[in-house]
């Protein structure tokens, strides 16, 4: 009796950082398969999946893997340390080294095993205005704009308000008028960060493209960023986001960020699914 073979659906994993979740694909050795629209049904939380980004792991000729970002609005996101730190434990589970070289949009990042977590150096942050980027030449350190916030740029752009009680912020709607405010042509996600101690911050988030998130690690990058140039905390922190505890160091190499990951869950979307986009 002649077999047919099952019509072959496409794998992910499912993962997340504190909370900030992604779906994983993995493309190595054949063609990228994400388009807006894959990355907007497969994060439709009814009808899709769901995630805060979809990251998609490619084959590379500089780095052990290359690394590719999307929001659920189909967006492309240039930076995302929570999914970097996922994927990172990912292959150093696979290769069983502790370090992993990763190429993303803003370059070459090193990540590696801290005891049961995850640290990736960031990179270096980008305050040049126009490379956060910004629409006009105006102070990074105290953008023209209500609440006075730093622009810091991670690969991606954040603008960072400090605040008094993050509690009391009223993040989606402050949140998404900063994000679609004309001095962020490309917009920006935004942090809302209150000050408890020179080494500890708690930050809420509003991401460009996704909305309220528990974590976002480009966040928290940039967060301590803007708290240390203002002289109002040092460069290593702790930080508290809605999901959980990050370790922040502004090294002379660059921003580290450490924190935990997890595995959710390994599915396949089904050809069914995909045949509908
Ligand atoms: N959650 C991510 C950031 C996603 C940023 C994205 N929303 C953008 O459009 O820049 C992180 O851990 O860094």
């Amino acid at each position: 009796m002649q077999q047919t073979a099952a019509p072959s659906g496409l794998p992910f994993l499912k993962m997340h950082g504190l909370g900030n979740d992604f779906v994983i694909l993995d493309s190595r050795g054949r063609p990228a398969v994400t388009t807006p629209e894959l990355a907007r049904a497969v994060g439709d939380r009814n009808r899709g999946v769901g995630f805060d980004q979809l990251a998609e792991i490619r084959s590379s000729d500089v780095a052990d893997i290359d690394l590719d970002f999307w929001n659920n609005d189909g967006s492309r996101a240039g930076a995302c340390g929570n999914a970097t730190r996922c994927v990172a434990r990912l292959i150093m589970d696979e290769t069983g080294q502790d370090r992993v070289t990763i190429r993303t949009e803003r370059g070459t990042l090193v990540a590696v095993r801290a005891s049961d977590e995850v640290s990736v150096n960031m990179g270096h942050p980008v305050r040049d205005w126009d490379q956060v980027p910004l629409a006009q030449d105006v102070d990074v350190d105290h953008l023209p704009m209500e609440g006075d916030p730093v622009a810091v740029g991670m690969g991606n752009p954040h603008a960072v308000f400090f605040v008094a009680d993050s509690g009391a912020v009223d993040v989606a709607g402050w949140g998404a008028q900063v994000e679609h405010d004309p001095l962020f042509p490309a917009r920006t996600n935004v942090e809302f960060a209150e000050v408890r101690a020179r080494d500890e911050i708690r930050m809420r988030v509003w991401e460009r493209g996704t909305g309220i998130t528990l974590a976002c690690g480009s966040g928290a990058c940039a967060t301590v960023v803007a708290a240390a140039t203002r002289g109002l905390t040092d460069r290593k922190v702790r930080m508290e986001v809605d999901g959980g505890w990050l370790t922040l160091d502004w090294r002379e190499d660059g921003v580290w960020m450490t924190g935990p990951t997890a595995l959710v869950y390994r599915a396949e979307l089904t050809p069914e699914f995909l045949d509908a986009l």
